[in-house]
């Protein structure tokens, strides 16, 4: 194990019949840090996430979360561990409150579901479980409101409450600012940043601009390898990924 590392992949490999869609990737992701992947359209970050969320089995190589091997785990054990892949929205129940969505998390999470024949929003313990949560991501005020009338950043935020209400310990974004206006953009970016303190973030995503605002350090993938893993600078300058990726972006 990497010393520290809240995540650690080690030589992943998926195969697509002839197509390497993963080929002998590592990367870490240390606690409180973002750690940005890039690339090309193609070039494998989703099949990645896939394989670390567990949707997808690798062929080869280990996914350790805080030092335990998850790599032949399901999804649902992963996600119990305390690895999530955020930002599926379809997971929100859009008629049901912001509150009551989350609260359903803190009821999952506690394993409470045998107690069904106590009305959810009468139990105090869930409901303050759920607004402390609520109030972590800025959304206490929208409590109420039903997820589908939320805007799209503050479904973003309400993925991230349920997260945490599944004492998530690494989040795994795929593309948050994607259908984001460039306000929108702004105001989610300020958020993920404080959002590392809760949980460090490896975070799949084409804008650059966000990216260069928030990563600790960029993994740069391409034909489904890493051909460089760096700081801001060290990305920006590194005349391989100009070439391969970045060109007018750097
Ligand atoms: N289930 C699958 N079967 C066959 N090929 C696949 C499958 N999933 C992905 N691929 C291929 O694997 C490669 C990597 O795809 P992937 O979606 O992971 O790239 P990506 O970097 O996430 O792209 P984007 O930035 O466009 O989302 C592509 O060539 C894709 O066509």
């Amino acid at each position: 194990m990497a010393e520290n590392a809240v995540l650690e992949i080690n030589g992943l490999e998926k195969s697509f019949g002839a197509l390497k869609a993963t080929d002998n990737v590592s990367l870490t992701l240390r606690p409180g840090e973002i750690h940005a992947l890039i690339g090309p359209n193609g070039a494998g970050k989703s099949t990645l996430i896939h394989q670390i969320c567990g949707t997808l089995k690798q062929d080869k190589g280990t996914i350790h979360l805080g030092g335990q091997d998850v790599s032949s785990l399901s999804v649902a054990d992963r996600a119990r561990l305390g690895l999530g892949r955020t930002f599926q929205i379809s997971s929100l129940a859009g008629e049901f409150s912001a509150l009551r969505n989350v609260m359903l998390a803190v009821q999952a999470q506690q394993g409470s579901s045998f107690h069904f024949f106590k009305p959810v929003l009468k139990d105090k313990s869930l409901t303050e479980a759920a607004m402390e949560r609520l109030s972590r991501v800025g959304l206490a005020d929208r409590a109420h409101v039903p997820a589908a009338e939320l805007s799209h950043g503050e479904k973003r935020q309400l993925e991230i409450a349920i997260a945490l209400a599944l004492d998530v310990r690494a989040f795994l974004l795929d593309e948050p600012m994607a259908g984001m206006g460039p306000e929108g953009s702004k105001t989610l970016t300020r958020f993920l940043d404080g959002l590392r303190r809760e949980a460090p973030i490896l975070l799949v995503e084409h804008d650059m601009d966000a990216v260069y605002a928030l990563a600790d350090r960029i993994s740069v993938l391409v034909y489904g390898r890493i051909i460089a893993t760096g700081t801001v600078d060290q990305i920006r300058n590194d005349p391989t990924v100009r070439t391969a990726y970045l060109g007018d972006h750097a």
